[in-house]
């Protein structure tokens, strides 16, 4: 027992995180030591016990079976803003053929491996657990944007997809992410990255599609001084350039045929050879691959190699489009506007914008909503963005076929806003305008879900 411990009549809670199985037993032996021990077995046993204690220390049994399920239970205490210090357990020590060993720092304070010495533990516990009693409560703040789910939404669409992208995150397996343009692929790819092991590394984004194709080999594989006419010196390419951290190959559908065996030689053997080059030279990066287009058409027009295909669509997330998860487009669309409007402004989307917005197909995705919200910021003279001004005008469903109710009610808002702004937020002179009690006012105002 520590000296701090003895002084203090406060119990110190210990959480321990059991996903895999058990390497020790380590609550009966730590209560000696004067611990509270609440053990998890799933991540929500976790958070729950996060929720109802006042947890500081937290002890993980990491074992390379359930490493993965460990990191991404850290991460999502963090994220729920449970920033408890982190000490890990293994039943060997860390050395070169330790798997998690890169990971080990990024989410423990101090790793203790077996035959366990209790009172070195019990001290390495109780230190973090007073300097954590001495910082000021943190709320969310020590979460980074690195560390927070970037594609927005709640719907269980987007839950799924950030939770599925947490767990191959810190793997550290080739990744294909597949969906249309602007559903966040790039997006993705970054998070990923930010996530994994290979954070500290380059993240090194080629879009195959952009380049030329008589630059894209060298542009890709590097060259050596000389190697052709122009090349008056060496040139390090994308794939060494991304040397210990991630290489991310948009539009991989785009790459020449010719240069996927380039490719998948490098995925195979992890080394290249610069043009003009005689070494091979070593390149440890992860790859991320990304693809609008439909890989397996791709093959049967003969565009796309189905060797390369195999090597690739091992870990593969799908990003859905917009239109898919209807039910946050408001959500999304209310985010954007607020990142979009300056400090001195206000803006709000119109009944009848709101409609069409969940009526419209979206085909360019979340990038077509960013563009439309800001192009309408910028060009609207009132403070409501109508349809018109975001440029999809005659798709709300009061041109779709909505009922007569819901038409009735589009027609009301807009005569019931208009009449607002035009009397300056003056009740009882809006109503006057529209003859009308003010009774009758407020009722239609509650109708149409105005916020006064
Ligand atoms: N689910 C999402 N949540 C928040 N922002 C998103 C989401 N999806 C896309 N975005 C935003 O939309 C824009 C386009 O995203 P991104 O470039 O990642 O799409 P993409 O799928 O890679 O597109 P492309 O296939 O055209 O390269 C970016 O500004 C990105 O921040």
């Amino acid at each position: 027992m520590t000296k701090s411990a003895k002084k203090s009549c406060r119990p110190r809670y210990l959480l321990i995180l059991e996903l895999g199985q058990q390497i020790t037993d380590i609550a009966s032996e730590l209560a000696h030591h004067n611990w509270h021990c609440l053990t998890a077995t799933s991540v929500d046993c976790a958070m729950t016990l996060a929720k109802q204690y006042p947890i500081h220390v937290a002890i993980a049994q990491l074992t390379p079976t359930c490493q993965t399920q460990v990191f991404s239970t850290i991460t999502r205490l963090k994220h729920a803003g449970h920033t408890m210090q982190w000490v890990a357990i293994t039943s060997t020590p860390c050395n070169n053929t330790t798997k998690f060993r890169h990971s080990l720092p990024e989410y423990f304070i101090d790793y203790h491996h077996l035959p366990l010495d209790w009172h070195r533990l019990d001290h390495t516990l109780g230190h973090a657990n007073g300097m954590a009693e001495l910082m000021p409560p943190t709320g969310n703040s020590s979460i980074t944007a690195a560390t927070l789910p970037p594609l927005l939404g709640k719907g269980k669409l987007i839950r799924d997809l950030n939770a599925k992208i947490e767990r191959v995150a810190y793997v550290d397996n080739t990744i294909l992410l597949s969906g249309e343009t602007g559903t966040g692929k790039g997006l993705c790819a970054r998070w990923i990255h930010a996530l994994s092991a290979r954070h500290a590394g380059p993240m090194i984004s080629v879009n195959c599609g952009a380049l030329p194709p008589s630059l894209i080999h060298s542009a890709l594989f590097g060259h050596e001084k000389g190697a052709f006419t122009g090349a008056d010196q060496r040139y390090l390419g994308h794939i060494e350039r991304a040397h210990k951290g991630t290489l991310f190959l948009d539009e991989i559908a785009d790459l020449p045929i010719e240069l996927q065996v380039n490719l998948l030689q490098f995925i195979e053997d992890c080394t290249i050879e610069r043009i003009g080059g005689s070494q091979p030279i070593e390149v440890d990066c992860r790859i991320i691959f990304a693809t609008h287009q439909n890989l397996e058409t791709a093959i049967e027009e003969g565009r796309f190699r189905e060797d390369l295909y195999h090597r690739i669509n091992i870990l593969r997330l799908h990003m859905p489009s917009l239109r898919e998860y209807q039910e946050d487009i408001m959500l999304l669309a209310n985010i954007i506007l607020k990142e979009c409007t300056p400090a001195d402004a206000e803006f709000h989307f119109s009944p009848s914008a709101i409609q069409a917005m969940q009526a419209y197909d979206w085909p360019g995705n979340i990038r077509e909503m960013k563009n439309r919200i800001q192009r309408a910021v910028v060009m609207s003279d009132t403070p409501r963005i109508t349809e018109s001004a975001l440029g999809i005008a005659g798709h709300s469903k009061e041109y779709s076929g909505a009922n007569l109710a819901e038409q009735r009610t589009v027609i009301d808002t807009e005569v019931l806003l208009r009449a607002i702004e035009r009397n300056n937020h003056n009740i009882s002179a809006a109503a006057r305008e529209l003859n009308i009690s003010r009774t009758t006012f407020y009722r239609l105002v509650r109708k149409c879900h105005i916020d006064l």
